[in-house]
């Protein structure tokens, strides 16, 4: 095995010594991390080889590297490296584990629907502004006491995604709704764990292993019947001719146009991950990103001061806050970059395949090698950010205040696989964003000191660690 890995090791980019089975595993301590990748990087140059068990990966770092793999490169990197994990529960469907013909309609089909729903226009923001309504009384009903802000800011980003995906909300302390986040919160969170990394890196022997991964099927079962029961409520209740309303409504539509085509592509298996891509993709990073925001505010509390003074001056205190604000609103917009370029919490991204034998930066990558683009890697290159490793709201200002943009600025990946829900991100952390802060001032408890970004737990998405904060209204 040893002799096997040195051989195949000699035709990939250089990299640090794999162990039989484990490969680079145990020297990362199951962690790939800013810290441990960033050493790599300074020990091998910005394109290198981690062994993840018995199988390769090429590393990608640094803007102009990033660039030129996403971009340039775009159609060769353009495939997705099977993950067994997701391969066991989404098997080759949906969008962002697909490949080819399948990959090109479902991803089309997600664009076109967001689109149809009213993404770019103002129908889009009223359903979120509904949410956001139900957030800001639930914090006040805590008038000021410590409370852990999570749970309610990933229900109603959930429910985002319920309105667009199922066409309504679900009461917040409706049972079965919070049994379905409970349950897909342990289907993403497994990936990034150590255990995670092991199911994938030894995957043919995880079935005959006890562990967490047992538990986790069973979970997806869980999730997979929720989304069933939608389908078929939809299906009963759908009277053929009337608009659609939600994205279910638009494949059941297309799957009724296109049964008697063979080669359709269209299939209830295929939605029931799209949807549930929809909760995994858009609920948790943009959760999130918010539940960064308000430790940032915390941490940095005249940042949260100068948001609020921007925000009291430029807007009427009941008026509806609109994306395009974010115009009027420099320093608030620069904050919410900054908050997501430092939060990073993508970090690699997810893994690319190379679709032929390639030569890439002067090395040569083997059809079929797994490739990660480190996003968190450009995102603090110290070529183009001034104070990469500070909390810096100024790398989006000019000298005169105005909001300026920043090529290095990949929170969202690009190229052909680039984020699909970019634009309803976007939306959604400035409308939160913008309504959490002119209505509340965020603090710690009292009796606490410690600083909430100083560190993060790696899931699917880089996390702060659970944390109680104060919502005192304005
Ligand atoms: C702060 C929020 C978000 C961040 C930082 C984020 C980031 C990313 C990144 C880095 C990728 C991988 C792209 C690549 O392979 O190069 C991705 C893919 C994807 N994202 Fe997001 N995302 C966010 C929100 C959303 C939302 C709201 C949706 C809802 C529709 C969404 C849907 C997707 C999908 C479907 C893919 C797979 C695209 C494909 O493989 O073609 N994301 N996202």
């Amino acid at each position: 095995q040893f002799l096997k890995l040195q051989w195949v090791g000699k035709r990939l980019p250089p990299g640090p010594t794999p162990l039989p089975f484990l490969g680079n595993l145990w020297t990362l301590r199951f962690r790939i991390d800013r810290d441990s990748l960033s050493q790599l990087e300074k020990t091998y140059g910005k394109i290198y080889t981690l062994w993840l068990g018995q199988n390769p990966a090429v590393l990608v770092n640094g803007y102009e590297a990033l660039r030129d793999c996403l971009i340039s490169f775009s159609d060769v990197f353009v495939l997705r490296a099977p993950s067994p994990y997701f391969m066991k529960i989404f098997g080759d469907n949906g969008i962002t584990f697909s490949n080819g013909e399948l990959w090109k309609h479902n991803r089309r089909f997600g664009l076109m629907t967001l689109r149809n729903l009213g993404l770019g226009n103002r129908n889009m923001e009223v359903r979120i502004q509904e949410e956001i309504r139900y957030l800001l009384n639930n914090y006040a009903a805590k008038e000021g006491r410590p409370m852990n802000p999570d749970l309610p800011l990933r229900n109603s980003v959930g429910n985002v995604m319920c309105a667009v995906v199922f066409g309504h909300r679900f009461d917040t302390d409706d049972k079965h709704f919070l049994h379905f986040m409970k349950v897909f919160d342990m289907v993403i969170k497994f990936p990034g764990t150590a255990w995670g990394k092991v199911y994938d890196a030894l995957s043919s022997l995880m079935p005959l292993l006890p562990g967490p991964h047992k538990k986790l099927f069973a979970c997806w079962e869980e999730v997979r019947s929720f989304v069933r029961e939608e389908i078929k409520l939809h299906q009963e209740r759908r009277v053929a001719g009337d608009p659609p309303e939600d994205l279910i409504d638009y494949y059941l539509d297309e799957m009724a146009k296109t049964k008697d085509n063979p080669t359709s592509l269209c299939n209830e298996n295929n939605l029931n991950v799209i949807v549930a891509e929809f909760f995994l993709a858009g609920m948790e990073t943009t959760s999130v990103t918010l539940l960064w925001a308000l430790g940032y505010m915390v941490d940095y509390p005249d940042v949260q001061v100068k948001v609020q003074k921007e925000l009291d001056a430029v807007l009427e205190p009941s008026e509806i806050i609109r994306y395009e604000d974010r115009k009027r609103l420099p320093y608030t917009n620069a904050v919410i970059h900054e908050l997501q370029r430092f939060a990073s919490i993508v970090q690699v991204g997810v893994t690319r395949m190379s679709i032929k034998d390639t030569k890439f930066k002067g090395f040569f990558i083997p059809k079929g090698t797994p490739l990660f683009a480190n996003i968190d890697s450009a995102l603090i290159d110290p070529e183009h950010w001034e104070t990469p490793q500070h909390f810096n709201p100024n790398h989006f200002l000019d000298e005169d205040g105005n909001f300026v943009t920043k090529e290095a600025f990949i929170p969202f990946s690009a190229g052909l696989r680039v984020c699909m829900g970019e634009q309803l991100a976007r939306i959604q952390l400035f409308l939160f964003f913008t309504n959490l802060l002119r209505e509340f001032t965020f603090h710690l408890p009292r009796e606490e000191k410690r600083k909430i970004t100083s560190d993060y737990i790696l899931g699917s998405t880089s996390k702060p660690h659970p944390y109680q904060i104060c919502a005192v209204s304005r």
